[in-house]
């Protein structure tokens, strides 16, 4: 018997970043958006915990229990009074490291399969409380589609999007990590009293009517400086889909993908042919959003 979901990555079309908490953490307006290039977790039963990856960047992620999936498997069991003896499985498609949370739909994905798998019964508030302690983004990978994301991002409001948004993304060599960027817009903010962070009613306005050309004209990303800052050769990948003919460019998320607004599907395609052939990126991967959060796709009985 296993459990298979399917899990989409995300792209942040307003991340403000307000100042450094107590806590180290950073209170946001994190308007996430769930497109579709999918992580697929497949769980079985097995006579203690284990993590096995396959796919691109699948050398880079951990398999002992920092792997978010693992972790999600433990705190579900450790909440039912039960031991977490499953095989964890990852069929990766996201970018690893990519600030297009893979590791955050991992976690989300393994925590949905293991529910189904072990019929814990949790309810979505109890599965949204796990997802909220394995990291900010994770409670968004379970959800999707479009939300809005205040504390440190994992707070969620639905929103109402009126279309579909095509985009293309470029994936960088290497990754950029996620507290590295954080410490470099402090870094960048010393001295300066940081606002407080507030979702774009512009932004908000152009996810509802479904309109590209007023969306482009509202991305943001309060981390892109950072990113940029640590990674200066992304500046030249943003021109290159710019130049392509992109609505907007800007950094996804923590980076270091790059994420261009494009018209349509057609568009897409040739945005990412043009950004190949401008050898400022490892690859082009074109996705749509708004798409459903973690699904289980089905349980089978074939051994993997
Ligand atoms: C950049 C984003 O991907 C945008 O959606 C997220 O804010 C990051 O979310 P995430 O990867 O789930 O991050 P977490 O695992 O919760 O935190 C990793 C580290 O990122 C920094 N962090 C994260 C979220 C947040 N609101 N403020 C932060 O300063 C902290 O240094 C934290 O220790
Ligand atoms: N299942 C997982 N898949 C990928 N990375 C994982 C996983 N579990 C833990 N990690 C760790 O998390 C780090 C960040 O990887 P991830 O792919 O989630 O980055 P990210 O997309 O930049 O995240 P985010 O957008 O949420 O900030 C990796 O370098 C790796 O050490």
């Amino acid at each position: 018997m296993s459990v298979t979901v399917r899990v989409p990555a995300k792209v942040n079309v307003q991340l403000a970043v307000g100042g450094a908490r107590p806590d180290g953490f950073h209170d946001l307006a994190n308007v996430f958006l769930a497109v579709g290039l999918y992580d697929e977790v497949t769980v079985s039963p097995a006579d203690t915990l284990r993590v096995t990856c396959e796919g691109p960047g699948a050398s880079q992620v951990p398999l002992d229990r920092t792997n978010l999936a693992a972790r999600a498997a433990e705190k579900l069991a450790a909440r039912y009074g039960r031991p977490a003896d499953v095989h964890v499985h990852i069929a990766k498609d996201i970018p690893v490291a990519g600030g297009m949370a893979g590791g955050s739909a991992d976690g989300a994905g393994a925590l949905l399969a293991c529910d189904a798998l072990w019929g814990t019964g949790a309810s979505r508030e109890e599965l949204l409380d796990i997802c909220a302690e394995l990291g900010s983004d994770v409670p968004f990978s379970l959800v999707g589609g479009a939300a809005l994301g205040t504390g440190r991002g994992e707070k969620l409001r639905t929103l109402e999007t009126g279309g579909t948004f095509h985009w293309v993304f470029a994936v960088a060599d290497g990754g950029l990590s996620t507290p590295a960027v954080y410490g470099e817009f402090d870094r960048l903010n010393e001295g300066v009293e940081v606002p407080a962070p507030v979702a774009s009613t512009r932004l908000l306005d152009a996810l509802a009517a479904g309109d590209p050309d007023a969306l482009a004209a509202a991305l943001t990303n309060d981390l892109q400086p950072a990113a940029l800052s640590l990674r200066p050769s992304l500046a030249r990948t943003l021109d290159a889909g710019t130049a392509a003919g992109a609505l907007a460019a800007l950094v996804s998320g923590s980076g270091p993908t790059t994420a261009f607004l494009v018209r349509d599907a057609e568009s897409a395609a040739t945005t990412a042919e043009a950004l190949l052939a401008s050898r400022t990126c490892r690859t082009a991967r074109v996705a749509a959003g708004p798409v459903p959060g973690a699904t289980v796709l089905g349980s089978g009985t074939a051994p993997h």
